[in-house]
């Protein structure tokens, strides 16, 4: 299986090297849409910044190895790796020494102590080396807010108790390379609990490059085994690139992560058009006497803010950035409530587009609640609820066809729920007699054509993910879907031949 996986990159990746990317990878041949190009399991896999958890089984956790003492293990564990645990006990720490490891405060100890254990061990000492190759933008990261947390937080620690000499004779440079190495190249990955998060070093999707209209999608499974894939046909010689963001952020804030976590300004079409590719996901509605139908973008050269139809119409950048934040607060204290989200989305539409990513962040948690509702026939929804809820799905689906415009996860889950809202609507609407039978038989042959557009994407992620699993009971529905739709056309055909 490693052979058949490293096999598939080195059939159809090629390095590549140039001053702008450093790294990064061209297609060997041309790819067919949804074609594997690579999966690989992590070199090692740890928990975000502030967080401790069990070495072994990765759960949240505030109790260590009774044996090492320094790598967390939780209480349902009975150890973790045995070459690591022997390694921590030859260090032969002082109590004192332990508990300054151990601090809540030095969770940084955590994922230093895992990399320098890789460097430690013969079978592990290649991916050290490997690792040890990564891009970590040392210069540019020195004296940032991370250097000093790092420094702070696992540096001095790790000096003081005398562990960095004993482990490689490790100087702050060099932790502070291994440290970015990981700021710079990690995956986010799903932790144990619902909803956690935590992080995965992998040797060659660390490769990619990064682009906001990404050739490539990834998935990470329930084994953390990340699998690479193309979203469209992608000839050969194309640099493959995937997203190191949310396209569903705006330009402004996408910028900002690449610029502070991993230090470089992306200059995709995406970033370069103000407009976001005509979708707005950043606009201002121009609010200014005697302008109707401008919107205030963001110039990307000179930064100012100004309206497309009358470029004098300016809105200040201090503004910008408060009004945002404001949003951002009310969004945040709003979310459950459908009825203060809703209220928000009216308030806000009168200065923000429509397609503005806060305003779709509001609409996501709307559908999100709608589903609940729906979900749940005890609450008898009515026919404007199931309405809204389409409503809702096509305007998130207009944005991601834009700037997600080939093969998606994010659209694919949108089109579902779309389908099955759409379906669901139907089947209400006859069974209350205000649609015949031959308007079902049209609507349920649109969901179905929907339906196995989401579905055709969603096969493709890996069984073992929420989404794998999702696509796996969709393809009970369109079974469903399908059967209900012959049922119908044979009983329309009988009325006709009668
Ligand atoms: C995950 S690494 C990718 C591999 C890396 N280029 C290497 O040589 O190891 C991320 C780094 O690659 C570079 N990079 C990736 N995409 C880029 C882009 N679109 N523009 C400029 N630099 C990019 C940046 O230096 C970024 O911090």
């Amino acid at each position: 299986m490693a052979a058949a996986v490293a096999d598939d990159f080195a059939k159809k990746c090629e390095l590549q090297h140039n001053d702008t990317l450093g790294r990064f990878v061209i297609a060997r041949c041309s790819l067919s849409a949804g074609e594997t190009v690579l999966q690989e399991q992590p070199i090692v896999i740890l928990p975000h910044i502030g967080d401790r958890r069990c070495a072994k089984c990765f759960k949240l956790t505030e109790s260590f190895c009774s044996q090492c003492r320094l790598l967390a293990l939780c209480e349902d564990c009975a150890g973790h790796d045995e070459r690591d645990c022997q390694r921590l006990r030859e260090l032969q720490l002082s109590e004192e020494q332990v508990q300054l490891l151990q601090a809540k405060v030095n969770a940084e100890v955590q994922p230093a102590l895992a990399c320098l254990l890789l460097g430690e061990h013969e079978h592990s000492r290649p991916l050290y080396e490997e690792m040890s190759q990564m891009e970590t933008h040392l210069e540019e990261r020195r004296g940032t807010d991370i250097w000093r947390s790092h420094q702070t937080h696992a540096y001095a620690p790790l000096e003081a108790t005398g562990v960095l000499m004993q482990l490689q004779a490790v100087d702050e440079v060099l932790l502070q390379r291994l440290l970015g190495i990981l700021d710079v190249n990690v995956y986010e990955i799903r932790a144990p609990e619902y909803g956690g998060a935590m992080r995965g070093l992998y040797r060659r999707a660390a490769l990619f490059a990064h682009s906001c209209l990404p050739n490539l999608e990834t998935a990470i499974d329930d084994e953390r085994r990340i699998k690479v894939f193309a979203n469209r046909p992608i000839a050969a010689g194309e640099t493959l690139y995937i997203c190191y963001t949310s396209v569903l952020l705006g330009t402004e804030e996408r910028r900002h992560i690449l610029r502070t976590g991993k230090c470089f300004d992306c200059s995709c079409a995406r970033c370069q058009d103000p407009t976001e590719l005509g979708t707005h996901m950043s606009s201002f509605i121009c609010n200014a006497c005697a302008c109707t139908g401008g919107y205030v973008v963001r110039q990307p050269e000179t930064g100012t803010w100004q309206c497309l139809l009358n470029p004098e119409h300016k809105l200040k950048p201090e503004f910008v950035c408060n009004m945002l934040e404001r949003a951002k607060e009310e969004i945040f204290h709003a979310r459950g409530d459908i009825y203060r989200l809703e209220l928000l989305l009216v308030k806000m539409s009168r200065l923000l587009h429509g397609n503005h990513y806060l305003m779709l962040d509001l609409k996501q948690n709307i559908a999100s609640i709608l589903r609940q509702i729906l979900q749940n026939m005890a609450h008898c929804p009515n026919r404007k609820v199931y309405e809204r809820k389409i409503r809702v799905c096509q305007e998130l689906l207009l944005v991601l066809k834009v700037v997600a415009p080939g093969i998606s996860r994010l659209k694919a889950i949108a089109l579902y729920e779309l389908a099955n809202t759409q379906a669901e609507l139907a089947r209400k609407l006859y069974s209350e007699q205000e649609h015949s039978s031959r308007e079902l038989l049209a609507e349920l042959n649109q969901t179905e054509i929907m339906m196995r557009e989401a579905l055709r994407m969603l096969l493709l992620e890996p069984v073992a993910t929420p989404e794998g699993q999702m696509s796996r009971s969709m393809l009970r529905e369109l079974k469903e879907l399908q059967n209900d739709i012959k049922l119908l056309q044979e009983s329309s055909d009988d009325v006709v031949n009668q």
